[in-house]
């Protein structure tokens, strides 16, 4: 004998096609964060969240080209936190590569923008003590970047009165330009900006 056909059936199996779809549109971003969360290799969405989410070119971008579990941990390492060493380092880096960079004749753009740069850091660096610490170096040693040569020293001293605090060797400061050299760029594609415009409009 046939069994009675549910007249809900159809209702649930509609049901769970969406919500496998969901599933499926869900993990893509929970891969981002949470490493053992299945990656659909194949798995494309039954439908899109909205459509001011696809318009977004940014959000659009990043999903079409979705980072692999391996590749989000670095290839077989394990997802340690960064270090306050490791950010230090970092930010050195970058730092002492801009002063590399940073014009003979700077603008007064640029002038600003460098000193207020180090403002923001002294109250957004992620390691509290350190962005205290700074706080006080900039208070004693007003920023100097007059040009690439000033500049380039006042960072060195800066950082060595924070490599005195924590006992490391003071860094010989006319050998500055001999660690940090300027980038190796093509059409000086790596000198510094020193118009506004592009921010202000990015940032509407
Ligand atoms: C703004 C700021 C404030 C910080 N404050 C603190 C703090 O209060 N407490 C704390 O524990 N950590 C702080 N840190 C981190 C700390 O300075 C070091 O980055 C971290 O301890 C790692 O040290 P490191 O020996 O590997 O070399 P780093 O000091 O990170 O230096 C990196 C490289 O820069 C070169 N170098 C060293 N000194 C100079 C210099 N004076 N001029 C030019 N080049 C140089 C050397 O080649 C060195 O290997 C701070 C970092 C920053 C960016």
């Amino acid at each position: 004998m046939f069994e009675k056909e549910n007249p809900l059936q159809s209702i649930f199996q509609t049901f769970e096609k969406i919500s496998h779809g969901v599933r499926i549109y869900l993990s893509q971003f929970a891969c981002l964060t949470n490493n053992n969360y299945p990656t659909p290799t194949n798995g494309r969405p039954l439908f899109s969240l909205s459509s001011s989410f696809k318009a977004n070119p940014l959000i659009a971008s990043e999903h079409s080209t979705l980072f692999q579990p391996k590749e989000i941990l670095n290839e077989g390492k394990s997802a340690t936190p960064v270090t306050k060493e490791e950010l230090g380092r970092a930010t050195w880096t970058f730092l002492h590569t801009l002063a590399a960079q940073y014009p003979d004749n700077p603008t007064r753009q640029q002038r600003k923008d460098v000193k207020e740069l180090m403002e923001i850091l002294s109250r957004m660096y992620p390691c509290k003590d350190c962005a205290d610490h700074f706080k006080e170096i900039l208070r004693a040693n007003p920023v100097q970047a007059g040009s690439q040569a000033e500049f380039s020293q006042w960072l060195c001293h800066a950082h060595n009165v924070v490599n005195r605090s924590l006992g490391k060797l003071v860094f010989p400061c006319e050998r500055v330009d001999a660690r940090w050299g300027k980038m190796e760029c093509e059409q000086r594609a790596c000198d510094l900006q020193g118009t506004t415009t592009f921010f202000r409009d990015n940032m509407r």
